[in-house]
């Protein structure tokens, strides 16, 4: 994703984290795919685990796109709680996850107009068989926005917005909650 967004966004700066081994592929994928991202430093590789301090302190963005769903809520805390000991007030965290959409309403997403149910029915399979897909491989799972909430709560973090796109996967803003 990252890669993508540094099609769109030519002067923002990447740094793309994992564990080392899945790491070493991408210097070859960025330099076939967008060399001059590479040439002009605007990415970097740093082998990083997540359940470890983070080194970047004060990042814009700190962008987890297909990791919270694959762990147990006691695990994404401390994630975030990683997080947020780097965080600064400008900083966000994207997350990018299914969100599931409950057939009674969020409150927090659009809900489709009756008589359907509020998350579209059927429309909505491909989420819920994620979350079931995710359970089996990786004792995961796919969250609703009181769970998203519920995680920041408990890492010390506020959700700041839900950002509804149009496919099942949603952009989960967190921050840093305002001091009073
Ligand atoms: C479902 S993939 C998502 C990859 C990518 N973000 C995407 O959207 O395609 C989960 C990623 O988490 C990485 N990962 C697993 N455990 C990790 C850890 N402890 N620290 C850092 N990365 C980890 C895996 O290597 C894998 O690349």
């Amino acid at each position: 994703m990252s890669l993508e967004l540094a099609r769109k966004l030519p002067n923002a700066k990447f740094i793309v984290q994992d564990i080392d081994h899945v790491l070493q592929q991408a210097p070859a994928v960025w330099s076939q795919e967008l060399p001059e991202a590479v040439q002009m430093g605007h990415v970097q590789f740093m082998p990083h685990d997540f359940f470890t301090a983070q080194a970047i302190k004060g990042a814009g963005a700190y962008l987890l796109r297909r990791i919270l769903h694959d762990w147990s809520d006691e695990n994404c805390i401390i994630i975030l709680k990683h997080l947020k000991n780097a965080m600064t007030p400008s900083s966000r965290i994207l997350i990018i996850d299914h969100v599931l959409h409950p057939t009674v309403e969020s409150g927090q997403l659009k809900s489709a107009p009756p008589p359907l149910p509020a998350n579209y029915g059927i429309a909505h399979m491909f989420s819920i068989m994620d979350d079931l897909d995710i359970m089996s491989l990786m004792n995961g799972m796919e969250r609703t926005p009181d769970q998203l909430h519920g995680l920041a709560e408990r890492a010390g973090l506020t959700v700041i917005k839900i950002w509804e796109c149009r496919g099942s996967m949603h952009v989960i803003e967190m921050r840093l909650p305002e001091e009073h």
